[in-house]
Order: C-alpha cells, then structure tokens, then sequence
C-alpha cells in the first residue's frame, strides 16, 4: 500500500448504449497504486459503466482506458453488489471459479482458496452451501473469490447496498484490513455518503446526463475506525462530501 505510481487512466472517455443513452462523455479519472478510490454520484450517473469499462468487460465509444505496466484479468478482482454465487455449488467451489476458468484444478487450487476463505473470516465454511449462509457471508464468499487469484486490483460495485447498517459497517472495517493487509488498490461504486468518506482516500463525485467526473475530494483520517466513524472531522468531511454531490446533480 502506499505507493504513488499512477496504475490507471482513463482518458476523456465516452460511453454510448445502443439506442443512444449516453452513459459517459470525457471521463477523466487517475488511480495510483494502493489507493482506495469511490465512485460518488445519484444513479443512472454512469458509476457501474465506469467500473465495467475498468474491468474491461466492455469498450469505450470515445477516448481510452489505459493500463500501465503489466496487465491481465487475473490482475483484477470483481465484486458486484448481488453475491452472484452458484447455488448449487459449495463456498468452495463457488471461491474456485476464477482459477478453474483458467484451468486450475480443485485439488491444486486449494491452498490459495483456503487463504481465501480466512481472509473473509469463512475459514470454516468451505463445504456449506450459499443457501445457509446470510447475506453478509454470501458477499465475503463473493469477495473471497475476488481475492482468490490475488489481484492487484478489486473492483466493487456497491458491494454492500443490500445489507443493514451493523452488517455493512463491519463489512467496511473488513474490507478495510484486508486492503491494508494485500495492499491492493481498490475502485468502489456507492451512493452513500457515509461510506464513501469512512473508506476512501479519494472520492471522486459523478454528475448525470450525460455521466462525468464533477469534483474530486481527498479524505484525511488518522484511523478508520468508530473513533472516527463519530468524531466531527467525520461528519464535517461528510457535510463536504453531501455539498459537492447537490453541485454535482444540479440542486445546490
Ligand atoms: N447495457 C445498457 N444498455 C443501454 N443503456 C444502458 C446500459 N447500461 C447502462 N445503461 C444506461 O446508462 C446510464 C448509466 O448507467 P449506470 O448503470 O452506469 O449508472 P449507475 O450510476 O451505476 O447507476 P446505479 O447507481 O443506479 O447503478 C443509465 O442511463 C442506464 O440506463
């Protein structure tokens, strides 16, 4: 973590739908090696296109995503905001896909799912199925197969929408350590406010119609932690934040 060097860059990208929706029009966006970035903006913004033009599942209409150094799929770890796990297949096998997509068999790719798994704190969950795990377990299956093949990168898209409150902050804290921990850079699409400064080093606010990069705001914490999740630097950092995104769509 803590590195400076610039690893991505999308240049003055657009995105248009068939049938015309223009989705992103001159997106300009740097991310550095081990930061946490968080795309901020109301939906429909283009946030999720932003993160699948990142991913390279789809291309852009205009402009470029440009990648340095070295780059492959496995460099990036993918998480959506449903779990998206194959019910009929055990935590382990559902951890294991990225590798076996790639030909690696179980018995071979078990080490690396187990440290997978204890990363999630899911250790002793390899043999259960997604259908007796709760909504928090099944997003640490799906970030644990994120991790498997031990990205440089972990693209979330709003990873933790769906789940309470109590869930989704120890989630933050959580995803938190585990960062620290890898090192990795992380990309993260949310609509929260909260969540947005309480993990960012950056946040960068999206405007709507057509999709864009409106402000960038850097976050200063000493700790991430509930020290920090109540103090006053918190909620006035939270205040900036919330300001910014009503410039952003429109109704300052
Ligand atoms: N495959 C598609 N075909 C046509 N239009 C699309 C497609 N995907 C997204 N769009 C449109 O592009 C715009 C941006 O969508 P996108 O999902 O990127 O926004 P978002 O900011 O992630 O929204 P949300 O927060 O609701 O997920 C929206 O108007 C959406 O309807």
């Amino acid at each position: 973590m803590g590195t400076t060097r610039e690893l991505l860059r999308m240049e003055a990208v657009g995105k248009v739908f068939a049938g015309g929706v223009t989705a992103l029009q001159g997106m300009d966006l740097r991310v550095a090696g081990g930061e946490f970035v968080s795309l901020l903006g109301p939906s429909g913004c283009g946030k999720s296109t932003a993160l699948r033009l990142i991913a390279g599942l789809m291309q852009p209409t205009t402009g470029k995503v440009i990648w340095h150094g070295d780059h492959d799929t496995g460099d990036l770890g993918v998480v959506f905001q449903e779990p998206t796990l194959m019910p009929w297949a055990t935590v382990e096998q559902n951890v294991w896909l990225p590798l076996r997509l790639r030909g690696e068999r179980l018995t071979e790719s078990r080490p690396q799912i187990v440290q997978a798994l204890d990363m999630v704190g899911l250790g002793s969950f390899a043999h259960a199925y997604p259908r007796e795990l709760s909504g928090g377990m099944k997003m640490r299956v799906s970030i644990a197969r994120a991790l498997v093949t031990q990205p440089r990168m972990i693209l979330m898209d709003e990873p933790f929408a769906a789940l309470d409150e109590i869930t989704r902050n120890r989630m933050n804290d959580d995803l938190l350590a585990l960062r620290d921990r890898l090192g990795c850079t992380v990309i993260f699409v949310t609509h929260s406010v909260f969540e947005s400064v309480y993990l960012s080093d950056r946040i960068v606010v999206m405007a709507p119609r057509p999709g864009r990069v409106a402000e960038e705001m850097t976050v200063t914490a000493p700790m991430r932690d509930e020290e920090f999740r109540t103090s006053a630097e918190y909620a006035a950092q939270c205040r900036a934040v919330s300001a910014a995104l009503h410039r952003a769509t429109g109704d300052a």
